[in-house]
């Protein structure tokens, strides 16, 4: 599975879930997976005909779907293509029932109608499961009903057994089972995923409408181009669409509109600009959405109230899909809650009408939340035990003005109860303010004693309160017929049966900007300072000069992609192209190592990729084969049901260097010191293309603290295990050579297992005018004898006891290490001289027992050839280190090994995981 998932998707890991789901479809379970937006679903239903190599027949809603579905997945050298109205070619539906793709999509029209004769035909030759994608499309109460999606409950009896998976991103407990019921699906497997896109921020604002408000979004929007990525603007009408896409036209932004009234051609274009970054924004309503997958998007708005709230969270789950930090913004006006009907006119049945209304409430809820927005949107979709705050929503960021409104809140209570809890909120609240409408008066409330209590206040203030006690749980707001209804919970009887008319139990609520009348305030863009945010981690992690390589690099993307026909991100992700910013592979499989990068992009476009890295590079004086790529954006935070989810934290920003060191020093310098890393860990990270000695890396430390930056000196000589008595050998070797310019006949003078980092420390604590006393207060400092500290400092100093070298230039400089970067050191005699130095690191003694025990079954040299190197993995389950390689061939010279291997994991016939060669 992780074979196909490298050499297809050019992933090294699956997300959480992806796996297990994977297993049961190739057990041939069917399978209900609800997951959130941009959690990779797809995946699940894209590996397993790979696996299997039979067709998997996906249904999928929309067109264009499909369509970018099937590009992206032809950029990844699968078989793809789908079978609609919109399809010109008339072989393909011959050519897909001889079963000659990996991954068929089909609308549900299509998949109803199509001839059983098809289905036949395929099934002779195989198909490894049918995914229904949306599919919260069948149930009624789903927010988004489609009746081409009713049907498909009939595809059960053509293909029994064949495994049926149903995926969503929305679906209520209710949902859930109208999807499994009208698939037919047995003893499903269900798998239901957290909903947190943690990587998001949600912010809401209340807006007037007018010119100088399109004037500030118009503003606003030109800085997220600027500085972060794309944009799209949901818009409710047609009007609001074409009056703000002029506005951003005319501000100079490049900007493309989707919305029901364009012809399908003018759409398909826009779509295809929009995903292929030909334009920054895309202004669009609703119907531009589901199922987009373009992974930059940075900001998503919404300009105007939706109308339910899983709309809601599906189109702002197109935003921030590679798992970077981005923004969604929603800004409302009164005038979208009045939509209901307008809403409901699409509703065929009462139960498809109350569905309607719900989710229009919700989202109408969510937009006065003066509470957390991310514990409302998991909480609205069964997320259990969510956090009170999390720290990346408006209302957790910004403070609001609180106030004690236990006398309002008295009131407004009282009146919902006095009325009967039989309105919404109008009337209570139409009671409180005085009025004598002829509908009061006639129900008798003007006799209450309450009527006129609360005329001082407006009607808006009064309903921002309403708001504020339904989400605090005082008021409960429901739908009778197609009414909304607010009462008065178990929560507010209370807190009204411990108040008297002139003392109530303080209830102190914040003071939103309805209350505050403070329209400013209100239309008020970026106040947390967001975009800044934004902007900086763009480039996070870079240096000035790789984030001018990455800049580059996104341009070679984009006409290559052009070149071809594609869009860029199908060729390889923004995150992918900063790794290789970073890491500045000068070989395929440097190239080949970095997350993100596929087999079908290395045959293709590797040899391209690699002379304009090295082109560039040498523009910019990068040297080749620089840092580690480790500026990924994972997973970090579980939730109720266990779901890592993406990191929040990359809106932090790495400090930047300011002092000229070496890529390959900071970024020790970064590893030991920011994140606490061992040398030992530092040495092996997993993100690295091949491990360094650690007396390298603690060397790199060092010589970042003599260039000024900041290190802990006593936890670096607890780490490298620098005694006293080593200290003083060292001064009495260098007294000795009479110079210290020069660290090898220091080394020649000291007991072998003094090395190179102690000698180091030692010169530069002298240079920087530090003792070890200083460091070390008596009583911490370690002053064992010399030989006899092995078993009480570190692991470190008899692991390093090999000779290394520290003189050299640094390590992406030295010129054999760097042949197929793998676990050796150059001798201090020189690299001519120089036996090679190999880490046995991970050997294990059976391991080293099994290969001895074959050499003496062999004691011919063996040579390595590509078949006699993987004939010999097989052998091996776990994998097989460098040195073993070599030691079993040693017919053949180092460096030829290294080609072979270097060529094999380009080829992905081999991978190295834990510096261990595995075979694929
Ligand atoms: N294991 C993985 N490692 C890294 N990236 C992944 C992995 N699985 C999927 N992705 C990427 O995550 C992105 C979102 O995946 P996908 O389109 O399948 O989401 P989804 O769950 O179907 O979302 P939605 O419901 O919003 O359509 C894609 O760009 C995909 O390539």
């Amino acid at each position: 599975m992780e074979y196909t998932l490298k050499k297809f998707f050019g992933y090294s890991t699956f997300r959480p879930y992806q796996k297990e789901i994977i297993e049961k479809i190739l057990e041939g379970k069917d399978s209900l997976v609800v997951m959130a937006t941009g959690s990779g679903k797809s995946l699940c239903y894209q590996v397993p005909p790979l696996i299997v190599n039979k067709t998997a027949v996906v249904i999928s809603p929309l067109l264009s779907l499909m369509q970018d579905q099937v590009m992206a997945l032809r950029q990844r050298g699968i078989k793809a293509d789908h079978i609609s109205s919109a399809q010109t070619d008339s072989r393909v539906q011959h050519i897909a029932a001889s079963g000659q793709f990996d991954i068929l999509y089909m609308t549900p029209e299509k998949a109803c109608s199509i001839s059983n004769n098809f289905w036949s035909n395929l099934l002779d030759k195989g198909i490894s499961l049918l995914a229904v994608d949306e599919a919260h499309c069948i149930s009624e109460w789903g927010h988004d009903f489609r009746v081409e999606y009713k049907q498909l409950g009939k595809l059960r009896g053509i293909l029994p057994n064949v495994p049926f998976v149903g995926l969503t991103a929305t679906a209520t407990e209710k949902v859930r089972n109208d999807i499994m019921d009208s698939l037919e699906m047995r003893d499903a497997c269900v798998t239901i995923g957290s909903f947190d896109r943690t990587n998001l921020f949600y912010g809401v604002k209340s807006f007037s409408r007018g010119v100088l408000f399109v004037d500030e979004l118009v503003g606003e929007v030109s800085k997220c181009v600027a500085t972060a990525g794309s944009t799209i603007i949901y818009c409710t009408t047609i009007k609001d669409v074409q009056q703000i896409f002029e506005s951003l036209l005319k501000a100079g932004i490049k900007a493309g509109m989707y919305h029901g009234q364009m012809g399908n051609k003018a759409r398909e274009e826009s779509h295809r600009s929009f995903i292929r970054d030909e334009f920054d924004v895309m202004v669009a309503t609703i119907a531009f959405g589901m199922g987009i997958d373009k992974p930059n998007i940075r900001y998503v708005i919404h300009y105007g109230c939706p109308k339910s709230l899983e709309s809601y969270y599906q189109e702002s789950g197109r935003c921030g899909r590679d798992g970077i930090a981005s923004m969604c913004w929603l800004y409302y006006t009164k005038s979208d809650f009045v939509k209901a009907d307008f809403y409901c006119a699409e509703a065929s049945s009462v139960s498809q009408r109350t569905a309607i209304m719900q989710s229009f409430m919700a989202a109408q809820r969510y937009c006065m939340l003066t509470t957390c927005r991310r514990k409302f949107l998991l909480d609205y979709f069964g997320e259990k035990n969510t956090p009170d705050k999390c720290g990346t929503c408006d209302n957790c960021t910004t403070s609001r003005k609180e106030s004690d409104m236990s006398r309002e809140a008295f009131l407004l209570i009282s009146s919902i109860r006095s009325c009967g809890n039989n309105w919404g909120l109008n009337m209570p609240i139409d009671v409180l303010r005085g009025s004598r409408s002829k509908k009061i008066v006639n129900a008798q409330f003007d006799k209450l004693p309450l009527h006129g209590l609360g005329k001082e206040l407006s009607a808006n203030w009064w309903k921002a309160l309403g708001y504020q006690l339904i989400s605090h749980g005082y008021l409960t707001e429901t739908i009778r017929e197609t009414f909304k209804i607010v009462s008065v919970s178990p929560k507010g009887l209370k807190f009204l049966s411990s108040s008297k008319p002139d003392d109530q139990p303080t209830l102190v609520l914040p003071v939103t900007s309805e209350m505050s009348g403070d329209e400013e305030q209100r239309n008020k863009f970026g106040e947390s300072g967001e975009f800044n945010g934004l902007a900086s981690q763009k480039y996070e992690g870079l240096s000035e000069a790789e984030a001018q390589l990455y800049n580059m690099l996104v341009e070679e993307r984009m006409k290559l992609a052009r070149a071809v026909g594609t869009a860029p991100y199908a060729l390889c992700g923004d995150q992918t192209l900063k790794k290789i910013a970073l890491m500045r592979p000068s070989t395929k499989a440097r190239l080949a190592n970095i997350d993100g990068v596929n087999q079908y992009l290395l045959t293709k476009y590797g040899d391209h990729f690699i002379q304009s890295v090295k082109c560039l590079s040498e523009r910019l004086n990068l040297s080749l084969d620089g840092r580690t790529a480790d500026i990924q954006p994972t997973i970090t935070k579980s939730t109720m049901h266990t779901v890592p989810t993406i990191t929040k934290s990359t809106m932090h920003t790495v400090p930047k260097p300011d002092r000229k060191i070496t890529p390959a020093k900071y970024e020790a310098w970064r590893m030991w010191h920011e994140d606490g890393l061992s040398f030992q860990k530092i040495a092996n990270a997993p993100s690295r293309p091949a491990p360094i000695q650690e007396t390298t890396v603690a060397g790199y430390v060092i010589e970042a603290a003599l260039e000024g930056y900041e290190i802990d000196w006593a936890r670096l000589l607890q780490e490298i295990g620098l005694t006293c008595e080593i200290s003083g050998h060292i001064q009495t070797a260098i007294l000795k050579v009479g110079s210290k310019d020069k660290l090898k006949p220091i080394k020649d003078e000291l007991p072998e297992e003094i090395n190179y980092a102690h000698i180091k420390a030692c010169l530069a604590m002298q240079d920087l005018g530090m003792s070890l006393e200083e460091v070390n207060p008596p009583g911490h400092l370690p002053s064992c004898r010399a030989d006899e500290h092995c078993n009480e400092t570190s692991e470190f100093l008899s692991k390093s006891s090999h000779p290394c070298h520290m003189e050299g230039p640094c390590e992406s400089e030295r010129p054999v290490g760097n042949i197929a970067g793998h676990n050796f050191a150059v001798n201090c005699n020189g690299p001519d001289s120089a036996p090679l130095v190999y880490d046995d690191d991970l050997l294990s003694l059976s391991k080293r027992q099994k290969v001895n025990a074959i050499k003496e079954e062999n004691p011919l040299a063996v040579e390595a050839t590509e078949s006699s190197l993987l004939n010999w993995l097989k052998n091996y389950n776990h994998g097989v280190s460098l040195s073993d390689i070599l030691e079993h061939f040693y017919g053949s010279s180092e460096a030829s090994v290294f080609e072979l291997l270097s060529c094999l994991e380009s080829d992905f016939m081999i991978f190295k995981k834990n510096n261990l060669y595995n075979l694929m």
